[in-house]
């Protein structure tokens, strides 16, 4: 099989129908809402806090919050229902989070949706914990992950997952690859479209979006949803440490799995960066959805559905994101 990553890969256009780009439309259903694109900020703490997750929410954008402060998951799921707005959590698979899931349905609060959120997802671990999910909290929306393989989408999707999240190594943190030695570093879009051949429900396409086309090279072999870290992180709202160097301004980003999440030097398999500062993460949402919606007269249509049938051209890499 052809193997290729985003940077080797263009679509091809096909005929505008619309006038203006404003026609069209980059909402998607996911679970039982709709939001206004794609897109979702990666479950990291270095991306993501409570007060930016209620934004999110508020402005029509999905986020899924970290599993890095468990302690304030419930609360922050009382908080979002008292304001009517969706809420969004991630767990692990340890003993503990068993014992939230019953907290959390004793509490008769309702969670939208719950993103059951390792490093090798396609385990028994996680199958697991799909189905206590399931039969505790029946009405939530169970994305699983992180996953590599057609197997891994059809073993999860049948143990009741609602989604699967792809993507093993290809962030920008990440050091799986060089660690391990496994994983879709490299042809991250190709496992993409190896995934979205098995998947029968919704897959996000997880790492590796290093420009806004990326999004559309996703949704063409098949995400429905795009999980964004590093381009989404150092906003005047994400809540990595902004650290000062010979006059500019830097946000810290690291992995979820680095020394720096961990606290100790154990199966680190990521590494923190900085990243120069730049404005509001909403400009760079309303960006991204501008983009996409050029995409989409790109395509030759009006919604997203038009760019999953494009035709492409795989090529040698030419595109450095500079
Ligand atoms: N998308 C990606 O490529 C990656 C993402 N991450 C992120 O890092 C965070 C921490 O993940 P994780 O370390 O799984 O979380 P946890 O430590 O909470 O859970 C993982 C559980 O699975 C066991 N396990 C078995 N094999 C592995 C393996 N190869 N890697 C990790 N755990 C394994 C661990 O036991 P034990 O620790 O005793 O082995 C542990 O009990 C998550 O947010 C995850 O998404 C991390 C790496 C890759
Ligand atoms: N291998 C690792 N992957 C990690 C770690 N922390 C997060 N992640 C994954 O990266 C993406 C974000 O990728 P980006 O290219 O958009 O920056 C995130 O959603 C996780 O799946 C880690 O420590 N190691």
């Amino acid at each position: 099989m052809t193997t290729f990553d985003y940077d080797q890969v263009q679509l091809i256009p096909a005929k505008c129908i619309v006038k203006s780009r404003n026609e069209c439309d980059t909402s998607v259903q996911f679970g039982k809402h709709r939001f206004k694109i794609p897109v979702v900020p990666a479950n990291m703490q270095t991306v993501i806090n409570e007060p930016l997750a209620e934004e999110l929410a508020r402005q029509g954008y999905f986020y899924i919050m970290h599993r890095f402060n468990p302690e304030q998951r419930l609360d922050f799921i009382k908080h979002m229902n008292a304001q009517g707005l969706y809420a969004s959590i991630s767990v692990g698979v340890k003993p503990e989070e068993y014992d939230f899931i019953r907290e959390l349905k004793f509490s008769g609060e309702r969670c939208d949706y719950i993103t059951i959120d390792i490093a090798h997802g396609h385990a028994q671990t996680v199958i697991d914990m799909i189905q206590f999910i399931k039969q505790e909290l029946p009405e939530t929306f169970v994305i699983a992950g992180n996953i590599a393989t057609p197997e891994a989408v059809r073993d999860l999707e049948n143990a009741g997952a609602d989604a699967t999240k792809v993507g093993v190594g290809p962030g920008r943190v990440c050091i799986t690859k060089i660690k391990t030695g496994f994983g879709t570093a490299g042809w991250q879009l190709a496992a993409i479209r190896l995934c979205g051949k098995a998947a029968r429900k919704p897959m996000i396409a997880d790492g590796g979006i290093r420009t806004h086309g990326d999004i559309a090279k996703s949704i063409r072999f098949g995400a429905s949803m795009v999980m964004i870290g590093s381009l989404l992180a150092a906003h005047e709202e994400s809540p990595g440490a902004e650290i000062e160097e010979g006059g500019v301004l830097y946000k810290e980003y690291f992995g979820s799995a680095s020394e720096f999440q961990k606290g100790e030097y154990k199966n680190v398999e990521g590494k923190k960066i900085l990243i120069e500062s730049r404005g509001s993460l909403f400009d760079t949402l309303t960006e991204m959805q501008e983009d996409l919606q050029s995409s989409i007269s790109y395509a030759g249509g009006k919604d997203l559905a038009a760019i999953r049938t494009v035709d492409y051209k795989v090529i040698p890499s030419i595109y450095n994101g500079d």
